[in-house]
């Protein structure tokens, strides 16, 4: 995965240019109509354009280390945050559909990236299965509650706002929509890096506990993160959804794996 994007330009292209760039290349592409149907093979060709253009994807060999995570969870329901063009909703969606799941939720801020997401995933044959849902995560995770839409969580992967990683995990959890057994993947928690949300799931109960007696936080937590991440995607002054301390009471076994050269890492659980 490339650094952070934002909504500036990329070498002077706007998000439109990019998006129909990459449609561009991969619905010109000698293996699209062998790729047709076949998750595999359209990551394939998503893999050929991100060598030549800085996309933020989760990649293959994290993407390894999650999908073997899913084969081992085996789960129902699986919700990402951040979506973008669908290739970790692709590659994941796949494996849950794969290992007897029901449905992969994925959820995406931007409506252009979103619509993008829709097509490469009808490509790939798993429109049935995965779900592209627009707008913010925090709004619509609490939406799923309230609507009864989802309940419990099996795995959450986490790849969208970094503010907002620790903020939809209290949600989540405030919810009842994460509990003990839930897994929980993030991606980039050590580069560029996520220090409020690893500091709490590293946390004992009774740490958390002595940290909510004062009530919920205002706002995000963004001690530690790069500024240009603090900035990606949500204005300036934005405030989560729902302030929430969360459920205290959730121990969470916290592990970090890094495939072999690359610099971020995927992982807590
Ligand atoms: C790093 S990209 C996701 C990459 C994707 N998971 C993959 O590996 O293919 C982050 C995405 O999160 C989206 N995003 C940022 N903040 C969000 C929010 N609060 N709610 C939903 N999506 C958000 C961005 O628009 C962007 O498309």
């Amino acid at each position: 995965m490339s650094l952070q994007e934002d909504s500036a330009n990329h070498d002077g292209q706007t998000l439109n240019d990019r998006v129909e760039k990459l449609l561009g290349f991969i619905y010109n592409h000698e293996g699209l109509d062998e790729a047709r149907g076949n998750p595999h093979k359209v990551l394939a060709i998503v893999d050929e354009f991100a060598i030549q253009n800085a996309m933020m994807i989760v990649g293959g060999p994290k993407g390894e280390i999650v999908t073997e995570l899913i084969k081992e969870k085996q789960p129902k329901i699986m919700v990402e945050l951040g979506c973008y063009f669908g290739y970790s909703a692709i590659l994941f969606g796949d494996a849950v559909r794969q290992n007897g799941g029901e449905r992969y939720y994925s959820l995406e801020l931007n409506p252009d990236w979103a619509a993008a997401a829709r097509q490469l995933i009808e490509l790939a044959g798993l429109q049935d299965f995965v779900e592209v849902i627009v707008g913010r995560s925090d709004v619509i995770l609490d939406q799923f509650y309230r609507d009864g839409k989802v309940t419990n969580i099996e795995i959450l992967f986490i790849d969208h706002y970094k503010p907002a990683y620790l903020t939809d995990l209290k949600l989540c959890e405030h919810h009842g929509m994460i509990v003990p057994g839930s897994l929980l993947l993030a991606d980039n928690v050590i580069y560029p890096g996520n220090p409020p949300y690893l500091e709490y799931v590293r946390s004992t109960v009774e740490q958390k506990r002595e940290a909510a007696k004062s009530g919920p936080p205002k706002g995000y937590n963004t001690t530690g993160l790069l500024e240009r991440t603090v900035k990606s995607w949500m204005p300036a002054g934005d405030a989560p959804f729902l302030e929430t301390v969360g459920n205290p009471n959730i121990v969470y076994h916290s592990v970090l794996r890094q495939p072999e050269g690359e610099r971020l890492m995927a992982g807590c659980n």
